[in-house]
């Protein structure tokens, strides 16, 4: 099966279509004529060296920035000309690469927070929606992250890890059907990134997941296809180990160390 073909083959629109993605900032190509696909339920990695062109794709995404030209859809949807706020209420739900978490309130209302904050569309449809039943969601999302033991705790007290997972907990409270990740392990010890590792993996399918991640291992690990960007461009998609094998790749990223694989 192509690329092209994922999440098509059961007639269903896919996950996320991007058409001849173009972005300039003045003189600077930061995307140049980017086409991906990610199926429903895929884990899809993005990675490149830096000015590569990954955060600034991610924002086109999210609907931060307005592409140059090119088409961006949503479940089947043409979103390219609509704000972020209104992505999200089609289930685009995503994490910032700068920590937006309130570090003086508790893990417990932090989560909170971002369930009070869900789309309103999605509010009027449940309109029963009650504390007890948001409570109770809080702990579901702090136990998926693995932070049960810290609903208490104040979010500043937290590890930098432990504040990632966190992240990606508020960011699972809209619901959403497609997460986006950017750069989820930056700054990230070992043993938190193998923790944040097996978060993702853990992750339910129906939620689709594109992961923005200069760290190669968590992007090899987690992403089933893997897309290469280089100077705005997609220089190779593929499976990890393809990715992992291709000469091209070592050259302009992966570097000496993983030269000899
Ligand atoms: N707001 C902006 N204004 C001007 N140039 C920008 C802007 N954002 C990004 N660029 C330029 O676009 C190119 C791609 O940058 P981008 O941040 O998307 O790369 P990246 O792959 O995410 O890099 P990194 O891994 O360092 O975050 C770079 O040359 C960058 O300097």
């Amino acid at each position: 099966m192509t690329a092209d073909d994922q999440g098509a083959a059961d007639g269903e629109a896919p996950a996320l279509r991007v058409r001849g993605l173009t972005k300039d900032f003045g003189g600077i190509r930061a995307v140049a004529d980017v086409d991906l696909v990610v199926g429903h339920g895929e884990r899809v990695s993005v990675i490149g060296p830096n000015g590569a062109g990954k955060s600034t794709l991610f924002n086109l995404v999210a609907g931060a920035h307005s592409p140059t030209h090119g088409q961006i859809e949503l479940f089947g949807e043409d979103v390219t000309r609509l704000p972020s706020r209104r992505r999200a209420h089609r289930g685009l739900g995503r994490t910032f690469q700068t920590s937006r978490l309130f570090t003086e309130m508790s893990v417990a209302d932090n989560i909170y927070l971002s369930l009070v904050g869900r789309p309103r569309a999605v509010n009027r449809l449940r309109p029963v929606i009650t504390d007890r039943v948001r409570e109770q969601r809080v702990h579901e999302l702090a136990d998926l992250v693995g932070l049960d033991g810290t609903l208490a705790t104040r979010v500043g007290e937290l590890s930098h890890g432990e504040q990632r997972q966190l992240e990606v907990a508020m960011a699972l409270g809209s619901d959403p059907r497609l997460l986006m990740l950017d750069e989820p392990a930056a700054g990230l010890s070992p043993s938190e990134r193998s923790q944040l590792t097996e978060l993702l993996l853990g992750l339910d399918t129906s939620v689709t997941v594109l992961l923005i991640e200069h760290d190669m291992e968590i992007a090899l690990v987690v992403g089933e296809r893997v897309v290469v960007m280089h100077e705005g461009e997609k220089l190779l998609e593929g499976p990890p180990g393809e990715v992992r094998g291709s000469h091209r790749v070592q050259e302009i990223y992966l570097g000496a160390s993983y030269a000899g694989d």
